[in-house]
């Protein structure tokens, strides 16, 4: 909880239901015939749903990766769906009995939960949903050819979504023509959650639903996140550059470049990517060319990033 609190920004009620929700794995309460947990993550783009999943892996397992994804935007369509149990009996790849999943990462180990991510749910078709019905019902997974079944009662299932977050944007931008005390006392009538559960309910059956333990709202970002995710990006590309004995820092005006024209709609991602591309070519010149130069300082002048000279670092 540690570090999610330190690298997630502004999502403490969510984090405040995945600490309750760790609490009760490892009390190790659940009931033996399902998995550890079932989560579902709900709200906009590059907010942090995955990133909590990831960082849950680096928590637990050392590694971000440590996890089985499965993207069902790629299951979309019906006849992918197979793509998800492995083939049917008679069919090419049968008896190998593959499928999509990463047992290891599934099964974890005595000590350890396995941990398992179905993102994007929405985009499931009805017969991967019923499939993954199954999977929350009776924690176990028998793939098509019968010959192989697929363990995930000592796994903590995650789910993300974006259903809803585009009906709530819209009722939130409605609101914003309001005065502040009216937009106060519509959000506490019809708060956004309730939007977004709507909406859950029309997408997906009860009988679905009912099997998710937990349903988390991941609130869009704000503004003032923006400069504490800054530093988070710097903070991860310092990681890398670790590995050369290298760093980069920036000045505040050079913090408040990568922010200050930020849209926040996009979330965070546009964020990190706007740092990482803007970033990496100027310290790959400056390192190519200098290689004996192991930190560089950056600077914002009139709207340029520039690179500090020697004698300013100090
Ligand atoms: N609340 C946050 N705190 C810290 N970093 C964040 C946050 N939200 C997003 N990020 C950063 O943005 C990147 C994208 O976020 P993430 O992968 O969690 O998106 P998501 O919410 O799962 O959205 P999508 O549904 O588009 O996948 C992350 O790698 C992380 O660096």
């Amino acid at each position: 909880m540690q570090l999610l609190r330190e690298r997630i920004i502004g999502q403490d009620a969510a984090l405040n239901e995945i600490e309750k929700m760790l609490h009760v794995v490892k009390a190790d309460f659940s009931s033996p015939d399902r998995p550890l947990s079932v989560t579902l993550m709900l709200g906009p783009t590059g907010v942090g749903k995955t990133e909590t999943v990831r960082l849950i892996a680096d928590a637990i397992y050392g590694r971000p990766d440590a996890f089985c994804r499965i993207d069902m935007n790629t299951l979309a369509q019906e006849h992918y769906a197979a793509a998800l149990t492995g083939a049917p009996p008679g069919y090419v790849g049968s008896k190998e009995g593959h499928s999509l999943f990463d047992e290891t990462a599934i099964a974890g180990s005595h000590t350890r939960p396995g941990i398992m991510l179905f993102d994007e749910l929405e985009k499931a078709s009805n017969e991967v949903i019923r499939g993954l019905m199954n999977v929350l019902d009776t924690g176990r997974l028998t793939l098509k050819a019968g010959t192989k079944t697929i363990d995930f009662r000592n796994c903590m299932i995650f789910m993300t979504s974006n259903v809803g977050a585009q009906a709530a944007q819209q009722y939130l931008d409605k609101l914003s023509y309001l005065p502040e005390k009216m937009q106060a006392l519509c959000l506490k009538r019809v708060p956004t959650q309730r939007i977004i559960e709507k909406v859950m309910q029309r997408k997906f059956d009860p009988e679905f639903l009912n099997r998710i333990d937990r349903s988390l709202h991941y609130q869009a970002v704000q503004h003032d996140a923006l400069p504490r995710l800054v530093e988070i990006e710097l903070d991860k590309l310092n990681k890398h550059l670790q590995h050369q004995q290298r760093s980069v820092h920036l000045s505040a005006s050079a913090k408040a470049y990568f922010y200050q024209d930020h849209d926040i709609r996009y979330g965070a991602r546009h964020l990190g990517r706007k740092m990482r591309t803007e970033l990496e070519p100027i310290l790959a010149l400056y390192f190519l060319n200098q290689p004996e130069q192991f930190s560089l300082h950056l600077d914002c002048v009139d709207g340029q990033l520039v690179v500090l000279p020697e004698q300013a670092k100090a």
